[in-house]
């Protein structure tokens, strides 16, 4: 039988397998398998913890269709606090593709990850073809990022008004994102207040995404919509994110939480 927890920050949910002594072997299939929310444990995505020399733990993400994911900034302090639990450290280092990202345990139940610093470039999103990054064609207000992962941030007047289901994986697949894209829905409610949706790449709609709430400040900073510090609000509750001005990181803070630990046979 193979032991997981069952975790989640802000409703955005997670399976945390330990590969760190051995791998088990996974592959899209058995990772779609798993995410499935009728005929699996079900999740938003699937993170395996390995060993990562120099590091804390290396974290593989994968979306419940499979894909493997860059970033994912609620995992990220899910299992930060997973280790602080082991190990009784404050400070935690989350390595990913993308990078080491240095975690703090604030308490038990709520960490601050600094997520690096976001790329603005048109082929670091990556976008298909030379653009402002600032002002994509495919939306009144537009903007582009990586956190790691390619986000676009949509600015609307009025979320309510957005129909996510629809408008979501339509932008997802849109052929400006060769990568396919995470899409956030944005609505400023004051320069330090942001209401913001996601349609997530390879998940879908979820109730919150950590890296897509840093990309949410990153262009709403950059059109100069906002402070660089804002709380965003998502359905399944709220971070506080900051684009550090002196090192340009992107530092979210928010909760952490254990909703149950289980075993399966794979
Ligand atoms: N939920 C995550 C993002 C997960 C990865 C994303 N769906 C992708 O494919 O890039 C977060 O909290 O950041």
């Amino acid at each position: 039988m193979v032991a997981f927890t069952k975790m989640h920050g802000l409703g955005n949910d997670f399976v945390v397998l330990d590969e760190r002594a051995a791998p088990l072997g996974l592959t899209p299939d058995l990772a779609r398998r798993i995410a499935d929310r009728h005929f699996g444990i079900g999740c938003d995505q699937l993170i395996s913890l390995e060993a990562a020399p120099g590091a804390d733990v290396f974290i593989r993400i994968r979306n419940p269709d499979g894909s493997d994911a860059g970033a994912c900034g609620n995992a990220t302090r899910c299992v930060a606090s997973l280790i602080a639990a082991e190990t009784g450290q404050r400070q935690i280092t989350v390595r990913t593709i993308a990078g080491d990202l240095p975690c703090t345990i604030l308490r038990p139940d709520r960490v601050v990850a600094d997520m690096g610093a976001p790329r603005l470039g048109w082929h670091d999103v990556p976008l298909a073809e030379a653009m402002d990054t600032l002002a994509l064609p495919i939306a009144e207000a537009a903007a582009a990022c990586s956190m790691g992962n390619p986000h676009a941030t949509l600015f609307v007047d009025d979320i309510a008004a957005v129909d996510i289901g629809k408008d979501g994986p339509l932008l997802e697949h849109h052929p400006i994102f060769p990568e396919r894209a995470n899409i956030g829905f944005a609505q400023i409610l004051a320069p330090d207040h942001i209401r913001l949706a996601m349609w997530e790449r390879g998940a879908g709609q979820t109730l919150a995404c950590g890296s897509g709430a840093c990309a949410a400040i990153v262009n709403a900073h950059r059109r100069g919509m906002t402070r660089r510090r804002a709380t965003i609000s998502m359905p399944g509750g709220d971070l506080i994110l900051e684009w550090r001005e002196s090192d340009g990181h992107v530092l979210m803070e928010g909760p952490v939480a254990t909703a149950f630990t289980g075993s399966f046979a794979l």
